[in-house]
């Protein structure tokens, strides 16, 4: 086989390859006229290569991102460098259907982009490559992997029964709110609520009626709050808050309308209706003395004071109050 027998040969399979491989490959002129558009490209946008030829890229698909596009094509022309696009930073830029079986969830195909210059014969940058790779399995299993941890992130931070954030999510919700006032010197309440008689709900009617009682005040008091506010189960029956931006006297204000609209509802349970009210206390960051437990202690000990005070009340803390 002669030499130009065998060059020739080799540019054949060449093509061939460019053809049937699995990856889209586009060549642009420096007007963004099509020069070559492989088999890929044909199968997944069904235009096929004859019928593109010479045309322009952005006149032919005008949904493409054109103005973003041409700046990252006219940085491959100028610096002579390959530049990549992740479909993290865009998940496509030919929007192809998905037609992977194992990945049908999404409705379009994920592309890792590489925008390659091309030199002539004299070594001058006269064209540009987009190499287009099919990435939708990877983008999709991350994707998946990124949703199912937000997920355990969620219950991680979730009471059951109730949906509030739990204790321990709560406290450190609570001593983040303590240190960014210490800051800059917000004003922010504390409150700590505490279901009356709880026990003889639950000897009254049963645990699962307990259970619902507990529902419905996390209700109640959910309906209540800003998106700013950070409420969680901070006991079986006790419900901790905190209320951002707000001082004692709208604090209160707060909890008397929560004790009230709790007064004035009632549980249905198996046919029987039961009424619960509820203690409060409060503590204004103000009076928090040096760290998040003091604040804490002092809504406890105003919450104390409402329920020897005769329970279904709200309490201010005061610094005079005894030690519990
Ligand atoms: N149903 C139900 N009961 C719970 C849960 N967690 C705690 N409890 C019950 O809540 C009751 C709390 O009772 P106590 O702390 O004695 O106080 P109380 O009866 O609410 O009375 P005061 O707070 O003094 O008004 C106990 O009987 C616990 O068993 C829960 O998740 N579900």
């Amino acid at each position: 086989m002669s030499n130009d027998q065998s060059a020739m040969n080799e540019l054949h399979w060449l093509i061939d390859m460019v053809q049937t491989i699995e990856v889209g490959l586009v060549v642009l002129d420096s007007s963004y006229n099509i020069q070559l558009w492989n088999g890929f490209m044909e199968n997944h946008s069904g235009v096929s290569p004859n019928s593109i030829k010479g045309q322009n890229l952005f006149e032919r698909f005008p949904e493409l991102p054109a103005k973003w596009l041409k700046q990252k094509m006219e940085s491959v022309f100028l610096l002579k460098n390959r530049t990549f696009i992740s479909w993290e930073q865009r998940p496509y830029v030919f929007k192809f259907k998905n037609y992977r079986p194992i990945t049908g969830r999404a409705d379009h195909m994920y592309q890792n982009i590489t925008l390659l210059p091309l030199a002539s014969l004299t070594g001058q940058i006269t064209h540009i490559s987009i190499i287009i790779y099919d990435v939708s399995d990877i983008a999709i299993n991350k994707l998946q992997l990124k949703a199912v941890n937000e997920q355990l992130e969620q219950l991680s931070q979730t009471d059951g029964l109730t949906q509030l954030h739990n204790r321990r999510y709560w406290q450190q919700c609570m001593e983040r709110e303590f240190e960014r006032n210490a800051r800059y010197h917000d004003e922010a309440s504390l409150v700590m609520i505490d279901i009356d008689h709880f026990k003889q709900i639950n000897d009254k009617y049963g645990h699962p009626a307990g259970d619902k009682v507990i529902q419905h005040i996390a209700h109640l008091l959910k309906q209540s709050l800003r998106e700013t506010d950070c409420a969680g189960r901070y006991g079986g029956e006790e419900f901790a808050v905190v209320l951002a931006k707000t001082n004692a006297a709208d604090a209160l204000g707060f909890t008397e309308r929560l004790r009230k609209r709790i007064e004035e509802s009632e549980v249905t349970f198996d046919n029987r209706i039961i009424k619960v009210t509820v203690s409060l206390g409060i503590n204004d960051i103000a009076n928090s003395g040096e760290n998040s437990s003091s604040w804490l202690s002092g809504a406890d000990k105003a919450l104390y004071q409402a329920k020897e005070g005769g329970r279904n009340q709200s309490v201010l803390f005061n610094p005079s109050m005894p030690d519990l």
